[in-house]
């Protein structure tokens, strides 16, 4: 579905709501399916990436109800083995429901979107058959059959993917000897997130322990059942905070928490660090723009979601913009690398990768063009933000936002007016 972007004609005011975090929304619901009991979860997104992850744990066995944005989960007495698990294009889906189905009585199937299989997948395959899992294929589709005994041990590359380490994880509990996981590679991103799955078992009784920065050890022991309410995601947060700016405007997201261990959280940082101001009061955060960015050089190897935001922020800054520690996001829903330097050059802003990320020249001689989504929903909102301050861009399928967050087209339009 073809769109046109809305461009700003004066500095965007307002204030949002962002539905929940699609990462904790879908550790809480994994938790709770291997939780000892019920449990209901509130703030819950809805969102393609939850439903996916809805009905792949249903298909195990596992009772979700939903009512909007709440959800009540009752584990099975047993998970079953189950045909054709669609993943969509969600890492975690792809990542976090193959381990639950390694704990089912019988082998289970797992298929996605036509890209999907270009995503990474080997080294979690690995870690399940490390445990015992007979598994065909090395990426989607792929067959799981459970071992008839269960290892502890697993050592992993999870240079690509965070998501193989979380995955994992979020199961070590329920093996016979719980689990020992080892990271063998040289980089690992998105650290912030597995400190997320580490902080979620915890808060359900589970053991992990940290012996050294490439190693967690998980206790076999029970996973209490859990009330909680889900975080708004700070990631999809940060398109609309950047709207302000990039205008010159000013913008407050409502319901941001105190703390919080989304990676999002890390935009504050970097928004401010290129010339916006950011004020905190009464459980809401405020980006006031100054009208003006300056370029900065960014690791964002710890919230590499970020990068296409950064990257619009950058293209629309002054000076060079360098985002490094990135390299894995080749591999995330598109080679988001490439894709942002192809539709940034589309636009006229002279933009290269380098080996970890992408070195981006503001300005230049902007131009309208109609920009390529990829599939992805981060690369939507890119374009919304380039559309803000070039006349003319609109993207070749907005449908796609719905990978996280359905509702942006309207709230989009309802703050730029
Ligand atoms: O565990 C998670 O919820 C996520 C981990 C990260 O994956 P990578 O480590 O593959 O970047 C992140 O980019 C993704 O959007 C969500
Ligand atoms: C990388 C992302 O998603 P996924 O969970 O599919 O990996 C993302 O949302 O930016």
């Amino acid at each position: 579905m073809q769109r046109p972007l809305p461009h700003a004609s004066a500095p965007v005011r307002g204030e949002v709501i962002v539905p929940g975090s699609k990462s904790e929304t879908n550790r809480a619901l994994v938790l709770a399916a291997l939780a000892t009991g019920p449990s209901r979860l509130d703030g819950v997104l809805e969102s393609r990436d939850s439903a996916l992850m809805i009905d792949a744990l249903r298909a195990l066995g596992v009772s979700v109800e939903t009512d909007g944005t709440r959800a009540r989960v009752a584990p099975p007495v047993r998970f079953a083995g189950a045909k054709d698990i669609d993943c969509g294009l969600a890492g975690t889906v792809m990542r976090f429901a193959p381990p639950v189905a390694m704990l089912a009585d019988g082998p289970s199937g797992f298929v996605g979107d036509p890209h999907a299989s270009e995503r990474p997948m080997k080294p979690l395959l690995d870690g399940l058959r490390q445990l015992g899992a007979i598994v065909t294929g090395d990426r989607l589709p792929f067959r799981i059959s459970p071992p008839a005994q269960y290892g502890a041990t697993v050592a992993i590359d999870a240079s690509e993917s965070s998501q193989f380490i979380s995955g994992l994880l979020l199961i070590g509990a329920r093996l016979p000897e719980g689990l020992t996981l080892r990271h063998t590679g040289d980089v690992l991103p998105s650290r912030p997130h597995i400190d997320m799955t580490a902080a979620m078992l915890r808060d359900r009784g589970v053991s992990v322990a940290e012996p050294d920065a490439r190693t967690w050890r998980v206790a076999h022991g029970p996973i209490a059942a859990k009330d909680a309410t889900i975080e708004p995601d700070l990631t999809n947060a940060s398109v609309f905070l950047a709207a302000a700016a990039l205008t010159g405007g000013e913008v407050s997201v409502v319901g941001w928490p105190r703390r919080s261990l989304q990676p999002g959280a890390l935009f504050l940082d970097v928004v401010e660090s290129m010339g916006a101001r950011v004020t905190r009061s009464a459980g809401k955060v405020t980006v006031h723009g100054a009208g003006r960015l300056q370029g900065i050089d960014v690791d964002l190897g710890a919230a590499s979601e970020l990068t296409p935001v950064v990257a619009a922020l950058g293209a629309l800054a002054e000076g060079t913009t360098t985002i490094s520690g990135v390299a894995h996001i080749r591999g995330h829903e598109t080679d988001r690398l490439a894709a942002l330097v192809t539709e940034l050059r589309r636009v006229g802003v002279d933009a290269s990768e380098t080996e970890d990320g992408l070195r981006i020249t503001g300005g230049g001689d902007l131009r309208p063009a109609v920009l390529h989504a990829y599939a992805d929903h981060r690369m939507v909102h890119f374009a919304a933000l380039l559309a803000l301050r070039i006349r003319g861009i609109g993207i070749d399928d907005i449908a796609c936002v719905s990978k996280t967050m359905p509702r942006f087209p309207s709230d989009w339009a309802g703050l730029i007016g």
